[in-house]
């Protein structure tokens, strides 16, 4: 993964997305290179996701309607190769989400999945405790990586204490981080606008997946240094996604 090519490029990734999120993942985005545009009209997502870099399809506030614009929007990617990454937010909560995402697999042909052990168990049938969008328990998330990866026949990204990335097969850990990012909100999502920007210009995807990993847990950990708490480890986390790392 170059990131040199990405801040040159700087890779528009659409975003349809949650609304507690948008303004941080919309920062972070650019902090890191690359460029976002938030868009969830109906009447104009294919016309954005198939000229974009990449496109993130993140359920976190998803209401009915917001179903079908997501698997146009998914299918306009595909048409011309544009990587899809699917945020399942909060899908181990209910039913609706559950159920919202298995729709959204089945009719697109999504890159990647990446979520916390909570929500992706969930995709897996395995049990696991969940506190709304958060995960009560890590579980292992190697088992729920490769099960999740199996049924929905995609990559599939588990973030926790311990990151694992999985095709069913393989899988590769990052333990990298800090407890930190689990206490301001929208960490999970941001990672994932990060990830989708580097699958932009990465066409190995799990190479590129990793590279996001590793650079924005090194980021995190170099905030917390300089960090008295979440509130500023909040502008910390954009100045150092911002610097390059080796
Ligand atoms: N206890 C932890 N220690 C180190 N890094 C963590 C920890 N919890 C989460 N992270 C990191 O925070 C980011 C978001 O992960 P997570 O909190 O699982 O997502 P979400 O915000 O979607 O619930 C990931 O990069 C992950 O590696
Ligand atoms: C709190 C909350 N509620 C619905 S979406 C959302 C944000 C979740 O963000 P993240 O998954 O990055 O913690
Ligand atoms: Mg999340």
């Amino acid at each position: 993964m170059n990131l040199e090519e990405l801040r040159k490029k700087r890779p528009l990734v659409h975003h349809i997305t949650n609304e507690v999120v948008m303004n941080f993942s919309a920062n972070g985005l650019l902090a890191f290179g690359g460029s976002p545009v938030m868009a969830k009209e109906k009447e104009e997502v294919e016309e954005i996701a198939r000229v974009a870099g990449a496109l993130v399809l993140n359920i976190g506030t998803i209401r009915k309607e917001d179903i079908e614009t997501m698997i146009k929007a998914g299918q306009a990617a595909n048409k011309t190769g544009v990587p899809v990454l699917l945020d399942p937010v909060g899908a181990g909560a209910t039913t609706f989400r559950k159920q919202a995402v298995q729709r959204i697999v089945k009719e697109v042909d999504v890159s990647v999945v990446k979520g916390n052990a909570g929500e992706i168990a969930a995709l897996a049938d395995i049990p696991l405790k969940v506190k709304g969008v958060d995960a009560d328990e890590d579980g292992d998330a190697v088992e729920i990586a490769a099960e999740a990866a199996k049924r929905m026949q995609t990559m599939v990204v588990v973030t926790g204490k311990t990151d694992v990335v999985s095709d069913g097969e393989d899988f590769t850990t990052s333990s990298r981080g800090t407890p930190l990012l689990g206490s301001i909100t929208g960490a999970g999502c941001l990672l994932g606008s990060i990830m989708a920007a580097c699958m932009a210009i990465e066409k190995d995807k799990k190479g590129a997946a990793l590279f996001a990993l590793e650079f924005y847990n090194k980021a995190a950990e170099r905030a917390e240094t300089k960090a008295e708490g979440p509130g500023t480890f909040v502008p910390h986390l954009l100045d150092e996604l911002a610097k390059a790392y080796d």
